[in-house]
């Protein structure tokens, strides 16, 4: 079975979230059951880490879509990857999505809309003369549009769409629509159009034969006027034919701390010295106060969805009752102002490390003894796994993913409602479990035991792309 994934990160070469490791990860958990292949949009950064790119096919220009051409290369393990380059549209400084102060790229309509037209050329066999994909798998809104132009040139191929975040939907004017050489008819409310706007998530929703997203509870919950972004009907309308399923993401191997080299010192279950160097390390590189207190980690998007709001008036309790605060994550620039603020009035007791880098994020797993996810919502959540993973206890809301992966009293703790009060319940439950050494110990021993694997997750999505060819 050959399977086009249309992504527009993946961690080998470029991230700004969990889709990163998602798509990292899943392709590789399925290559022993179908012949996967990536496509990605050529950005500067990941044109630059190939040697080699073979040029396989030509796109023709479409409305204001400029004439691109196709890559194919693959990872240093094998697997293939198609690159569009389109250097007017890619081959820019900052991240996929915005410039280095982090605002949105104007044409973001036509750069996605690009990369989404030449996916469903690549899969209809018209631009590799040598490959053509039985099924597609498109994520998110930046690759919902593969489903929508297969259906409008009468390309009949099976396409999944997962949503990582219903809360990202690209909208654009409803100018976009001629930009991207979509038909006018489109236009509608049972097509692309969500409030007089251009949604290219939207199209994907109508448009794929499935829908999927990364827990089976964010799965009912965006059937929901409280998460459904307003798309909650259409959402009900597919759940109730049975076309949109929820399957938990996994973790790859490498979130293992016994053999993880980036972290101060390797250690396992019952190792809790080799745990605490971890610990050290980090209160001394953060510059925080020598303490016998608990560490409390936050490794996330800053990102409203996040609730660092949250961790911000938890602060204070947190820190009067023994327990210091480490931070890390890139985002808006109000929270990350926030939350050097907070760091400025408390050098001692709240660490800040603005931006990302996969080294600091597992140090900061090692050292912590609790990771802070007070999430609004959460579809599936990836810190709260490798928190585990790492012996550090997760605290999270109960929604999404959270809920399914935290054994709460065992594994970590959840707590009701996004508000401080019960945010601030979960903190104290954990600050009694850390002064109870036998139960910090057990609950520790637990979560490090949970494997998260990959390989479940990818047998729901093998079954499903098999459904999916046979109805
Ligand atoms: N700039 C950055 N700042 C901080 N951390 C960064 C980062 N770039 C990458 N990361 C990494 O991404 C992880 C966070 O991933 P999550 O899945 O928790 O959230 P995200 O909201 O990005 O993903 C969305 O997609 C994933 C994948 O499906 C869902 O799990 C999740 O619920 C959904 O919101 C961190 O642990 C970190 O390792």
């Amino acid at each position: 079975m050959r399977v086009l994934f249309a992504t527009t990160e993946m961690d080998d070469f470029v991230r700004v979230g969990g889709l990163a490791a998602v798509s990292a990860a899943l392709p590789r958990a399925l290559r022993s059951l179908s012949d996967v292949r990536i496509i990605l949009p050529g950005y500067r950064d990941v044109v630059e880490q190939f040697l080699h790119i073979q040029i396989v096919g030509q796109c023709a220009a479409l409305a204001d879509m400029p004439a691109c051409s196709l890559g194919l290369t693959s990872t240093r393990d094998g697997l293939p990857v198609y690159v569009l380059l389109c250097p007017q549209l890619y081959d820019r400084p900052g991240n996929p999505y915005g410039d280095t102060s982090g605002r949105d790229w104007p044409d973001n309509d036509v750069r996605f809309g690009r990369l989404a037209s030449a996916a469903a050329q690549l899969a209809a066999g018209t631009l590799d003369k040598n490959w053509a994909a039985d099924l597609v798998h498109a994520n998110d809104w930046q690759a919902a549009l593969v489903p929508a132009y297969l259906a409008w040139n009468a390309v009949k191929i099976p396409t999944i769409l997962t949503i990582h975040n219903l809360a990202y939907q690209g909208l654009f004017p409803k100018e976009s629509l001629r930009r991207i050489g979509a038909p006018a008819d489109s236009f509608h409310i049972d097509g692309l159009e969500f409030y007089d706007k251009l949604s290219f998530l939207k199209g994907g929703l109508v448009y794929a034969s499935h829908l999927t997203t990364v827990s089976e509870t964010y799965a009912k919950e965006i059937t929901t006027s409280e998460l459904g972004c307003g798309l909650e009907g259409l959402l009900r309308r597919r759940s109730e034919a049975a076309q949109l399923t929820g399957i938990l993401n996994g973790i790859d191997e490498s979130w293992d701390p016994r053999v993880c080299a980036q972290l101060a010192q390797p250690f396992g279950a019952g190792d809790w010295d080799g745990k605490q160097a971890n610990s050290d390390y980090v209160r001394q590189q953060f510059g925080l106060a020598l303490s016998r207190g608990p560490i409390f980690g936050l490794v996330a998007r800053l990102v409203h969805q996040k609730g660092v709001d949250l961790v911000l008036a938890a602060a204070d309790e947190i820190i009067e009752a023994g327990g210091q605060i480490i931070v890390t994550g890139s985002g808006e620039p109000d929270i990350e102002q926030a939350l050097v603020d907070a760091h400025r009035r408390r050098p001692d007791a709240i660490g800040v490390a603005i931006g990302f880098n996969d080294g600091q994020a597992r140090r900061i797993f090692a050292g912590s003894d609790f990771t802070l996810m007070p999430s609004r919502f959460e579809p599936c959540g990836l810190s709260q796994m490798y928190a585990q993973r790492f012996g550090s206890l997760p605290i999270g809301h109960q929604t999404g993913g959270l809920a399914e992966t935290i054994t709460d009293g065992e594994t970590g703790f959840l707590f009701d409602r996004p508000s401080t009060e019960s945010f601030l319940g979960g903190i104290r439950r954990a600050f009694a479990a850390f002064m109870a050494k036998d139960r910090l110990d057990a609950m520790r021993r637990s979560a490090m035991s949970r494997s998260f694997s990959w390989d479940i997750s990818a047998a729901c999505y093998s079954a499903l792309y098999r459904k999916a060819l046979a109805p």
